[in-house]
C-alpha cells in the first residue's frame, strides 16, 4: 500500500522534525528536557519510576501543558506559552498508542482505526478502505470486525499502532507499547513493532522503563532521572560508558565515579582502582559482574584490585548467581553455581573480590 498522507507533507529522512523544550512544574516536581527527533528516527525516553517519562508525553499529547518552553513540530509551534501558543490535542499531527491501548471498546477493531481517520477529513468510506489496508498490513484482517474484548492483547496493540499510524503521523507517542503484554506475546509484538517503526517515515518517541524495548528499538536513548536528561546517545556508547548508577544497572555493569592519576583511580579517601587506561582527573571506572572473581582469603600473588568485602544478597542470574558485597567499595559479582557451592556462600560472609586492571574500563567524567 503507498502511504498517502493525511497530515501535511511526509518528512524528508535526516532533518528533525521534532524540535522541544518540556518544561513542566507539578507541585514539587519539574520536569525540564530539550528533545530533538529526525525524520525516520526512534528515540527512547527510558527512565525509573517516576522520572517525567509521561508527563513529557503527555505534553507532547497536548494532555498536559508546558510550564514554559516549546514544543515545534515539522517546523510548526504547536505549544510556546510565552507566546500564548497551545494546539488541542485533536488537532496536533500526532499518533498516540497508550499503555492500556484506549480502544474504543464497542467499535470493531476496523471502526477504530477509521475513527481517527474520519476526525482527519476523510470521509466513511475511504476511512474505512484505508482502516482496512492498515489491518491488513498489521496481519489482521481476519480480526477486523472484533470488538476489542476479542482480541488478544497482542491483537489490540496492533489495532492501537494501526490507528496511530492510519493518520501517518508526523509525530509518533508509544507509552509502554508492550507492558501490557505476557513475555511471550511480548517477543513477536516487539519484533512486529520495530518492523513497523522502520517503515514509519515520521518521528517515533518510545516511552518506556524497560532497557530492552529501548535497545531493540530506538535509535537513539535519551535517558531521564528526576526530571532531567542524564545521558543520550546511542545503545553503544551508552551500554560501554554509563553516567548514572541507574544507567549502570539497566546495562549490567559496576560503575564508580574517582579521581585519577595515571593508572590509579582514587574511590573516596581510602580506596583505590588500577585501570588498563591513563587518565588525570574526574573519571567514570566500570566493569561487569562478570569480572569479578571472588576468593575466601587474600589471593596469592595479588592482583592489584583486591579487597576486603562482606556478601550482602545472593540472587540467580540467568544461569549464574549475582552477588552483591559491600566493603570500601559496593560490588556486584556473577559465579557459576559450582564457584558458589565450593564457596559455601551465605550472607554477612567475608570474602576477597578481584577484579584484574584489564577487565576495567576507565572514561572522563566530564561530558564535552
Ligand atoms: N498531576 C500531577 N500533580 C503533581 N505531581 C504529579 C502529577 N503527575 C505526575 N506527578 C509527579 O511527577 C513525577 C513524574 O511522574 P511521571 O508519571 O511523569 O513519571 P514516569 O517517569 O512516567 O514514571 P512511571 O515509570 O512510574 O510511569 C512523579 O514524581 C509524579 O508523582
Amino acid at each position: 500500500m503507498t502511504a498517502v498522507s493525511v497530515v501535511g507533507a511526509e518528512p524528508e529522512a535526516g532533518t528533525p522534525v521534532l524540535d522541544a523544550r518540556l518544561v513542566v512544574d507539578l507541585g514539587t516536581f519539574r520536569l525540564d528536557i530539550a528533545l530533538r527527533i529526525r525524520a525516520g528516527e526512534v528515540v527512547a525516553l527510558l527512565g525509573p519510576n517516576g522520572a517525567g517519562k509521561t508527563t513529557a508525553l503527555r505534553t507532547l499529547a497536548g494532555l498536559t501543558p508546558l510550564s514554559t518552553g516549546h514544543i515545534t513540530l515539522g517546523g510548526q509551534d504547536l505549544d510556546r506559552p510565552d507566546n500564548r501558543r497551545w494546539t488541542p490535542t485533536e488537532r496536533r499531527p500526532i499518533g498516540v498508542v497508550f499503555q492500556d491501548y484506549l480502544l474504543f471498546p464497542h467499535l470493531s477493531a476496523l471502526d477504530n482505526v477509521a475513527f481517527g481517520l474520519r476526525r482527519h477529513g476523510l470521509d466513511r468510506r475511504q476511512a474505512r478502505q484505508r482502516a482496512g489496508e492498515w489491518l491488513d498490513r498489521m496481519d489482521l484482517a481476519a480480526q477486523s470486525r472484533r470488538k476489542p474484548r476479542q482480541l488478544s492483547g497482542g491483537q489490540a496493540q496492533r489495532v492501537a499502532l494501526a490507528r496511530a499510524l492510519a493518520v501517518n503521523p508526523a509525530l509518533l507517542l508509544l507509552d509502554e507499547p508492550l507492558a501490557a503484554l505476557d513475555a511471550r506475546t511480548r517477543l513477536d509484538t516487539r519484533a512486529g513493532l520495530q518492523h513497523h517503526l522502520t517503515e514509519h517515515p515520521g518521528a517515533t518517541l518510545l516511552v518506556t522503563h524497560d532497557p530492552l524495548d529501548a535497545l531493540v528499538l530506538a535509535d537513539r536513548l535519551v535517558i531521564v532521572e528526576d526530571g532531567h536528561v542524564v545521558q543520550e546517545g546511542d545503545a553503544t556508547t551508552i551500554t560501554a560508558r554509563p553516567r548514572t548508577d541507574y544507567v549502570a544497572r539497566l546495562v549490567g555493569l559496576n560503575l564508580y565515579r574517582g579521581h585519577a592519576d595515571g593508572h590509579t583511580v582514587r574511590i573516596g579517601a581510602d580506596f583505590s582502582l588500577t585501570t588498563a587506561e591513563q587518565h588525570a582527573g574526574e573519571v567514570f571506572v566500570a566493569f561487569p559482574p562478570s569480572a569479578v572473581a571472588l576468593h575466601p582469603h587474600r589471593p596469592d600473588g595479588s592482583p592489584r584490585n583486591t579487597w576486603p568485602a562482606t556478601i550482602t544478597g545472593i540472587q540467580r542470574h540467568g544461569d549464574n548467581l549475582r552477588i552483591q558485597l559491600t566493603g570500601p567499595i559496593d560490588v556486584a559479582a556473577d559465579i557459576t553455581p559450582a564457584a558458589a557451592a565450593h564457596l559455601h556462600l551465605t550472607p554477612g560472609q567475608p570474602l576477597w573480590p578481584a577484579v584484574k586492571a584489564a577487565e576495567t574500563r576507565a572514561y572522563p567524567a566530564a561530558t564535552t
